[in-house]
């Protein structure tokens, strides 16, 4: 019988056959979907020979709800995605300037999803610009509720801005004369507090001590945004002391946390030195935590780094409730749509994400084992096909079929 994934004191309780919801999304959504679907069935069927099965459960969100509903996030969407704990998303288009702000966005902050977990590792044979590919292997936590992306903004020319200028300019007449053009200027705030920092580098460290990495480094442009973004770092250096009896490295501010043989080196670094010592140095990186708008960056930096946003994954997660969505770091690609074309990889990784969360672990290494095999086979669709030698060119629908094919041959020791 289909059951609901829960939730309690032991931990996450998945029954054998959970109702996963799940939104096609919009753009090229559709075809990733279809690819994607195939394959966790067959990486499921594969694992567990009909003893567990997802029952899934479309939920709408986007163009199509808007289309059937008139809603662009139904209130049962978030209602279900509530109820049945972990769930599975395509991208949905965000429009910039004006019109509705991020639905995705939206499903983070409603669902207090507070961590964006986006691993990011080297596929042998994937194309890559850089010289050493598989040096690359990081984990980005990237905050999810807080920073410039909570959406807290002042129009230019409105009633708002004007209201908003006013007060800020009685309350705080030095500061505002800092606004170097007042009267045509839009506002933004940057909320970034002590509990949302906490929360999300406990979870980085919690995952480094876990998988006995080597660091975590909390990136930050502490040095000009001394209040949020300095704040984040001090706050995580306090909360690596408070919680993991972090103590200093040669007179810190770096930090180490012993466990047994196991040495965690809590470390900071600047966002743009960061931004350029991932090319540079990318061995010394490890777990990264750190803010909203400089994870949304550094994900979509780091996914070039290791051949494309085709295959980039992440997991939007609340530790301690348990809901996660998970979703490709890569957007709609809406040139693409409808032609059966793009890499459906990055939500096939998020399934192997999500089934990693839900203890699944012999379904994800089928994926994982299918994914290595058609990119090893060269099987491969456009967008690493154009910067491989010697490659075939596959549909989205087909890579999937070759992902499948290969979970299918698999020998039995590996399911
Ligand atoms: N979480 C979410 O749902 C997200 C949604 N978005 C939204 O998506 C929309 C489009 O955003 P945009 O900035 O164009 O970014 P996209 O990530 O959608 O696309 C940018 C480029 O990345 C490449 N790409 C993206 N997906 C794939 C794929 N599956 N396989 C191969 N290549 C891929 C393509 O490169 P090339 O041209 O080289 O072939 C594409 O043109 C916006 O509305 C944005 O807000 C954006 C990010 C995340
Ligand atoms: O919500 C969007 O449209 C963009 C979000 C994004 O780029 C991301 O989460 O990486
Ligand atoms: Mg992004």
């Amino acid at each position: 019988m289909a059951e609901a994934i829960k939730m309690n004191d032991k931990g996450l309780q998945v029954p054998d056959q959970p109702i996963i919801p799940f939104i096609e999304g919009d753009g090229t959504g559709p075809d990733i979907w279809a690819a994607s679907v195939r394959v966790f069935d067959a990486a499921v069927a594969r694992a567990y020979g009909g003893k567990r099965s997802i029952a899934w459960r479309e939920v709408l969100a986007g163009e199509k709800a808007f289309k059937q509903t008139g809603n662009w996030l139904p209130q049962e969407t978030l209602d279900l995605f509530r109820d049945y704990l972990v769930g599975i998303k395509g991208p949905l288009t965000t429009p910039v300037g004006g019109g509705i702000r991020s639905l995705n966005v939206a499903l983070r902050q409603i669902l207090d999803l507070y961590t964006c977990l986006r691993p990011v590792r080297y596929f042998a044979g994937v194309p890559s610009p850089v010289k050493r590919p598989e040096a690359t292997d990081m984990v980005i936590f990237r905050e999810n509720t807080e920073d410039i992306y909570a959406g807290i903004e002042f129009q230019q020319g409105t009633e708002d801005n004007a209201k908003f200028k006013k007060l800020f300019s009685e309350a705080f007449p030095a500061l505002y004369k800092k606004v170097r053009f007042p009267d045509t200027a839009g506002f933004g705030v940057k909320p970034v507090s002590i509990e949302g920092t906490e929360r999300l580098v406990r979870a980085a460290i919690n995952h480094a001590l876990q998988y006995k990495l080597p660091s975590v480094t909390l990136v930050h442009k502490g040095n000009i945004m001394k209040f949020t973004e300095g704040g984040f770092r001090d706050w995580g250096y306090a909360l690596a002391r408070k919680e993991y009896g972090a103590v200093d490295l040669d007179g810190g501010p770096w930090q180490v946390i012993q466990r047994g043989d196991h040495k965690l080196v809590i470390k900071d670094a600047i966002a743009d030195a960061f931004l350029q010592q991932i090319l540079t140095r990318p061995d010394e990186y490890s777990v990264v935590a750190t803010l909203n708008l400089n994870g949304d960056y550094i994900s979509d930096a780091l996914a070039a780094q290791v051949g494309g946003i085709g295959i980039a994954p992440g997991g939007n997660i609340n530790y301690v409730s348990g809901h996660a969505i998970f979703e490709a770091t890569h957007g709609t690609a809406p040139k693409y749509a409808g032609q059966d074309k793009v890499n459906p990889g990055s939500v096939i990784l998020s399934g192997e994400m999500m089934f990693r969360y839900m203890g699944w672990n012999e379904a994800a290494d089928l994926i994982i084992l299918g994914m290595e095999r058609a990119i090893a086979a060269k099987t491969v669709t456009y967008d690493f096909h154009r910067m491989m030698e010697g490659a075939t060119l596959k549909k989205c629908s087909e890579f999937g079929d070759e992902i499948i094919k290969h979970i299918q041959d698999a020998p039995k020791s590996a399911a």
